[in-house]
This record gives structure tokens, C-alpha cells and sequence, in this order.
């Protein structure tokens, strides 16, 4: 027998040892696999711990919602590649999952709510935006994921923001998962140097050598900065001024760092976005004073023994804030109609055209669901165009039907008029009942952060506060748009919002508010 041969045996020997290697190395990527998905499991069964029950309250934090819509798509991505059996396929058939496109969208989101309401990146990542609605830390790695975002849609000045924090967070934490410091100082040396500060690219860049002696590009990089330094000396400084005026400087190693906020296309930017960090409208003493409160009943049946309560918020535009309007009972019936409509809204996009480069952008100017309903979708529908037709004195019969629209976090509608410009003709030509004359919006929440109604040009300022509505008139008697009426919805910062929309046309209104012929009156 052949195996009975000592020699036979002994190369057989060295067959074993190879195997042995081969299966150690085996379980070694398979452990591996397996304490990859241990963790990714780790993480999101904390998430459902601290979101279970109160959603409403975790989604309502932008931070959870955007780590929330990142762990089903990019880690679950990572995830899906490494479970063998069926279960990825089994999940992908048959529950939906957010795209690729809503998580970079969630971060764009939280990058916006920075700016308007002029958060510091620190605030933001040590989850102290909210008390009430509660955020976890984040790592150096999600600080990182999210200046890459910024990096990757050419966004300097976030990036420069996020990869900041990415170090500092780094600094704290002893973890297999962090990312590589010579990565991070990477992305910042470039996206500094983006914004002008060639200074302090160099000093990153030199640190990056300092690390790692030969990382190429560093190399390459730290003459290059060098030279441009060099020749800033000789040429006397020279800023650029693509940016707005008011800069955002760091210190560091005494040296100024810039980091300003490119301009966009809307030029009104500032005031809107001023106006949303606002507690109340800014009107002076002597606007103040022509504004007061009064029981609203206009001899109607429906209002003689319930007046509305009616608060003039504003001059001008005239606006008007009615109290307690819908009940919460009303405004649950409302939503449950709304809400299996709204799932299967899409959030528009839309492009502008940036005054800077004259290139057309994606401008995600309006960023909400909404959908219709009509009066026979419920008595409750059909009993709020009653209640505003008695307070309004207009006729309801041109109307369009109650849109319901939903913000998230981060939701917002940027600067706009409900009414069309002569240059629009065929805006509202399906409704064959003239333009928006008049806009009655109730707000069906609270918002514990953000999402006012603003006024831009006049400075009025609208807190949501639930069953309340506001009212104001979009054309002058003459038909012309009154372009005071500009108004925005800001962008939620915290908690969730909704509205109902009631636009008023023209048509049938001709013996309830009477035509002038002063363009102006
Ligand atoms: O949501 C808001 O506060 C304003 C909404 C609005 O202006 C609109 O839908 O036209
Ligand atoms: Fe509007």
C-alpha cells in the first residue's frame, strides 16, 4: 500500500500544514465578515432602541435623520455585498430603500440648516441642536462621509468645515474605524487652498509629510503652494472676491484662515435667511402700533356665536393670523386622508440659473411633498372652505382644492409669490378662474425649530403654531401682483411641518371685492 510509505506520508505532511494555513486564513476573512456585520447590526439595533415608539420625536432631529437614511443606503450597500445567502435579495425584492441621491440629499439638508440658522459644525456633531430631540455624537468617520459629500459636489467651504471636525473628532477617539488622519489633512489642504488660504494648505501639507514622508502628491503639492505664496508676496495680496462680504475667520498656528460661503443665485439670500433666525417679524414701533386684535364675525351665521379670532400680524402686505381654526381632531382626519397620497409624492428638483457662472444648477428651491383634497374627500375638508369663506368674505367656488404639504427636516420653500406674473400667462389657465388672488394657509403643527413663513421684503415673520392660519391678499383691487406678498417657508430645523394651502382666484369674487382701477390699490 502506497500509504503506508513513510515518505508517502511525509509529503502528505506538508499537504496538512498547507491546508491548516489555507483554512486559518479562511476563518480569519470570515470572522472578519462576520464581526463586520455584527457591528453594522450593533448600530442600527441601537437605532431602533432610541427611535422605537417615538419616531416622530428621533426623525424629527436632523442629524438621526440623515444617519438614519445613510445607514440604509451606503453601509447597507457595504453589507449587502458580504451576506452569502439569500437574505440581501430577499430584502431588496421586497422593502423599498432610499437611494444613493436622498442620502447625499439629507446632507446637502443638514449643511443648509448650518448656514441659515448659523450652526457650528461642532454644535451639530456633538448633538446639541436639541434637547428635546436628542442626537448621538458623531464619529470622526461620519464627520468625514459628510465633508466628503460636500468635496464631492465641489462645496469647498463645507468641506473645509466637516473635515475640520473629522480631526478634532479623531483627536478623542481610539478606534478601528476611523479614518486615516493623512486622508483628512488631504482633503483639507485642498479645500483650503480652494479658499484662498495657500498658508495653511501648506502647513497641512507639511504635516501630512511629517507622517507619511512619501506621500507623492504632498510632496508635489507643498512646492506648489510655496511657489504661490512666494509670488503673493511679490505681487502684494490680492483677494479674491467671489465671495460675500462677511468672512468666517479661524485662527490656526496664527494664521487667518477664510473660509466664506459662495454666492448662489438667489440674491436675497441674506435678508431670508436673517429673517428665519428671527424670533418675530422686524416692523418698528410706529408699524407696531397701526396693528391689533379683534373677534371676527361679519354678521355670518357660521361665525356669530364662534368669531374668529383675528390678529393683524403685518401692515404691509395686510396679513392676517387667525387662532385656532381646525381642531387637533380635524387636523388628524386631515392627515390621515393626506398621508398614503403624500407616500407616493416625489419631492420636486429644480434649476436655476446662478447670476455668478450664468450655469445652470439643480436648486432644490422647494423641498416638500404635498398633495390635493378635495371638499367631498371629508366634512372636515368641506367645513374649512366654509370657515374661510365666512372670515374672507370671498366666494370659495373658484378655489382650488386644500393642498396638503409635508416638510421634513430640512424642508423649505425659498423665496417666491403664490400669484403668476404677466410673463407667465398660461399659469393658472386650467383653473379658468383668473390668478391667486388670495392665499389662506393653516398650519396643521407645531415646529419646535425653523420653518416660519417669512415675508421677505417687509420683514414679517410667522411662527407655525397648530390650527392657526394667515391669510393676506396677493393682488392689489386692480388685479396687479403685489410684490411685497414675496414670502419663503424656512427651512425646518427641528421637528416636522404641515400645511394646508387654500388659493383664492379671481373669478367670482366681482361684488365681494370690488376692481379698482388704481394699479397700486
Ligand atoms: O409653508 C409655508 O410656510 C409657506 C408655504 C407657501 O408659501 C406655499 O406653499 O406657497
Ligand atoms: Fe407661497
Amino acid at each position: 500500500e502506497s500509504f503506508t510509505s513513510t515518505t508517502h506520508l511525509t509529503h502528505l505532511f506538508n499537504t496538512e500544514v498547507e491546508l491548516s494555513k489555507q483554512l486559518q486564513s479562511y476563518l480569519k476573512v470570515e470572522y472578519e465578515r462576520l464581526d463586520r456585520i455584527e457591528k453594522f447590526l450593533d448600530v442600527i439595533k441601537d437605532e431602533i432602541r432610541q427611535a422605537q415608539g417615538k419616531e416622530e420625536i428621533y426623525f424629527g432631529n436632523p442629524v438621526n435623520a440623515h444617519l438614519f437614511i445613510k445607514h440604509l443606503t451606503v453601509d447597507w450597500y457595504g453589507i449587502e455585498e458580504i451576506v452569502f445567502d439569500d437574505t440581501s435579495k430577499t430584502m431588496a425584492d421586497n422593502y423599498l430603500f432610499p437611494s444613493y441621491e436622498d442620502y447625499t440629499g439629507s446632507a446637502v439638508a443638514l449643511m443648509r440648516l448650518q448656514d441659515t440658522y448659523k450652526l457650528n459644525t461642532s454644535e451639530v456633531a456633538n448633538g446639541e441642536i436639541s434637547t428635546n430631540y436628542k442626537s448621538r455624537k458623531l464619529s470622526a468617520l461620519e464627520c468625514y462621509d459628510l465633508g466628503r459629500i460636500a468635496y464631492t459636489n465641489g462645496d469647498y467651504y463645507h468641506t473645509l468645515m466637516w473635515m475640520q471636525e473629522a480631526l478634532d473628532h479623531l483627536d478623542k477617539e481610539i478606534n478601528n474605524t476611523s479614518p486615516s488622519r493623512v486622508d483628512i489633512l488631504d482633503h483639507l489642504a485642498f479645500s483650503t487652498s480652494q479658499q484662498g488660504n495657500h498658508e495653511h494648505a501648506l502647513v497641512l501639507t507639511k504635516e501630512i509629510l511629517r507622517i507619511a514622508p512619501d506621500h507623492v502628491r504632498a510632496g508635489s503639492n507643498k512646492i506648489y503652494y510655496e511657489d504661490l505664496i512666494q509670488k503673493k508676496i511679490l505681487n502684494g495680496n490680492s483677494d479674491s472676491s467671489d465671495f460675500k462680504s462677511t468672512p468666517t475667520i479661524k485662527k490656526m498656528d496664527n494664521i487667518n484662515i477664510k473660509n466664506q460661503r459662495p454666492r448662489d443665485y438667489l440674491d436675497e439670500r441674506e435678508k431670508y435667511e436673517q429673517l428665519c433666525r428671527q424670533n418675530g417679524s422686524s416692523i418698528n414701533t410706529k408699524r407696531q402700533a397701526k396693528l391689533f386684535c379683534r373677534y371676527r364675525h361679519n354678521n355670518h351665521p357660521y361665525l356669530i356665536l364662534r368669531p374668529a379670532k383675528e390678529e393683524q400680524l403685518l401692515d404691509e402686505p395686510v396679513i392676517y393670523l387667525y387662532h385656532d381654526t381646525v381642531r387637533d381632531n380635524d387636523i388628524q382626519v386631515i392627515k390621515d386622508i393626506a398621508l398614503p397620497r403624500l407616500q407616493r409624492a416625489v419631492l420636486r428638483r429644480a434649476v436655476v440659473q446662478n447670476p455668478k457662472t450664468a450655469q445652470l444648477e439643480p436648486a432644490e428651491y422647494r423641498v416638500s411633498k404635498s398633495a390635493w383634497l378635495r371638499n367631498e374627500d371629508s366634512p372636515v375638508i368641506a367645513r374649512l372652505s366654509r370657515l374661510i369663506e365666512a372670515v374672507t368674505n370671498l366666494s370659495m367656488a373658484t378655489a382650488e382644492d386644500l393642498q396638503i404639504a409635508n416638510y421634513g427636516v430640512g424642508g423649505h420653500y425659498e423665496p417666491h409669490f403664490d400669484f403668476a406674473r404677466k410673463t407667465e400667462k398660461d399659469a393658472f389657465s386650467s383653473f379658468g378662474a383668473g390668478n391667486r388672488m388670495a392665499t389662506w394657509l393653516t398650519y396643521l403643527s407645531d415646529v419646535e425649530k425653523g420653518g416660519a413663513t417669512v415675508f421677505i421684503p417687509t420683514g414679517g415673520h410667522v411662527k407655525p403654531e397648530k390650527g392657526s392660519a394667515v391669510f393676506w391678499y396677493n393682488l392689489y383691487a386692480s388685479g396687479e401682483g403685489d410684490y411685497n406678498t414675496r414670502h419663503a417657508a424656512c427651512p425646518v430645523l427641528i421637528g416636522n411641518k404641515w400645511v394646508g394651502n387654500k388659493w383664492i382666484h379671481e373669478r367670482g369674487q366681482e361684488f365681494r371685492r370690488r376692481c379698482s382701477l388704481d394699479p397700486m390699490a
